[in-house]
């Protein structure tokens, strides 16, 4: 039996047992919410507590974003997170978290929480980690799980908590997808059928790059294996093309191009700005999953893919690893 818990007393009232695991949610909650469920009980074992926080935090939110719109469905989330695995899901009202008010003093992003995400929707980062400090007080776990999904968020909360000593280990979720690609996520309700068709270009344009990024490693280690140019170097220097060899030797020395990777998601993203309804692409960036600064080309090592567009009115974001190969 799920216990539904409305106010910070009756939290704290709340008796632990092991290791408590919290999945924080703003609910209208789908099989990618059950996914971190499911996976926090399995960390925490049967002894072990889950809750599950539903809170759509207006702090977060900007002006003219879907704050009033967003979808509200509290018993079927306490049926869903109960099921997954749930102990307690925790869902307050705004004047029990914010009793005061907007609150004065907030978290500060910084730097990362201005690019991308944070461009696009200023404040968000900010309003995102406030409540989120909060929420890891008002609920004191030992983990708190989030999803790949909302990367550059992940990327924060994990700063978040080693800039600032929070007592929590940070688990990072894979993010769950519909068979046909499109990252499940609660703003997916807002989609019609056409729109959701075109929106199927954000998983199509990631998987994309990286079916380019294998072919690219094909390429690199089959050259490696052969010599193939390094061989054609060593002839070309030794009848004197000093500069054709150094060539030949830096293809062979380079890894994939984050260039090259980047534009095979683009050209399926320009597709679909021509489709009916039109996606209207907010950015398509590859960048570095623990600090979000660009990938340049001459970078080895994990990035991630992340591409946010919007379809009618629906924005939505989505996003892959990709491993560029061993840092030099
Ligand atoms: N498809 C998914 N796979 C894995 N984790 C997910 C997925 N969708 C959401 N999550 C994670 O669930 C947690 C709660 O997210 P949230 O309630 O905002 O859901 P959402 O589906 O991302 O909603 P929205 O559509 O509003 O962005 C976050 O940690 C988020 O990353
Ligand atoms: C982490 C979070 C619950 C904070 O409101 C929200 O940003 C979300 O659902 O990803
Ligand atoms: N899923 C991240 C929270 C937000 O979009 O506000």
């Amino acid at each position: 039996m799920t216990l539904l818990v409305r106010t910070a007393a009756e939290l704290a009232a709340l008796e632990r047992s092991g290791r408590r695991a919290v999945v924080m949610t703003m609910g209208a909650l789908h099989e990618g919410h059950a996914t971190l469920v499911r996976t926090a009980r399995e960390s925490v074992g049967p002894g072990g507590q889950v809750v599950v926080t539903v809170f759509v935090n207006p702090l977060q939110f900007g002006a003219g974003e879907d704050l009033d719109r967003y979808p509200r469905t509290l018993d079927a989330d306490v049926e869903l997170a109960g099921q997954a695995g749930a102990d307690a899901v925790f869902a307050p009202s705004v004047d029990e978290v914010y009793p005061g008010g907007e609150p004065q003093v907030r978290i500060t992003a910084g730097p990362m929480g201005e690019r991308l995400e944070g461009a696009s929707r200023p404040g968000h980062f900010d309003g995102m980690l406030t409540v989120v400090a909060k929420l890891l007080h008002l609920t004191a776990p030992d983990l708190a799980l989030f999803g790949q999904k909302d990367a550059q968020q992940l990327a924060l909360i994990r700063r978040m908590a080693r800039d600032l000593n929070f007592p929590v280990e940070i688990v990072g979720v894979p993010t769950v997808r519909e068979a046909d690609g499109l990252a499940l996520s609660s703003r997916n309700r807002y989609l019609s059928p056409a729109d959701r068709t075109t929106a199927l270009a954000l998983s199509r344009a990631l998987f994309a790059a990286r079916d380019r990024l294998t072919a690219e490693h094909a390429l690199h280690a089959r050259a490696a294996a052969t010599h193939a140019s390094s061989g054609r170097a060593l002839a070309l220097s030794r009848i004197g093309e000093a500069r054709a060899a150094a060539d030949a030797y830096a293809v062979e020395a380079a890894g994939p191009s984050p260039a090259v990777v980047r534009a095979a998601a683009q050209s399926v993203l320009d597709e679909a700005a021509k489709a009916q309804p039109p996606l209207a692409l907010d950015y398509l960036a590859l960048v570095d999953p623990a600090t979000f600064d660009e990938a340049r080309d001459g970078f080895a090592g994990e990035a991630v893919l992340a591409v946010a567009a919007r379809v009618g009115t629906t924005r939505l974001i989505d996003n892959i690893p990709l491993n560029f190969g061993a840092p030099a």
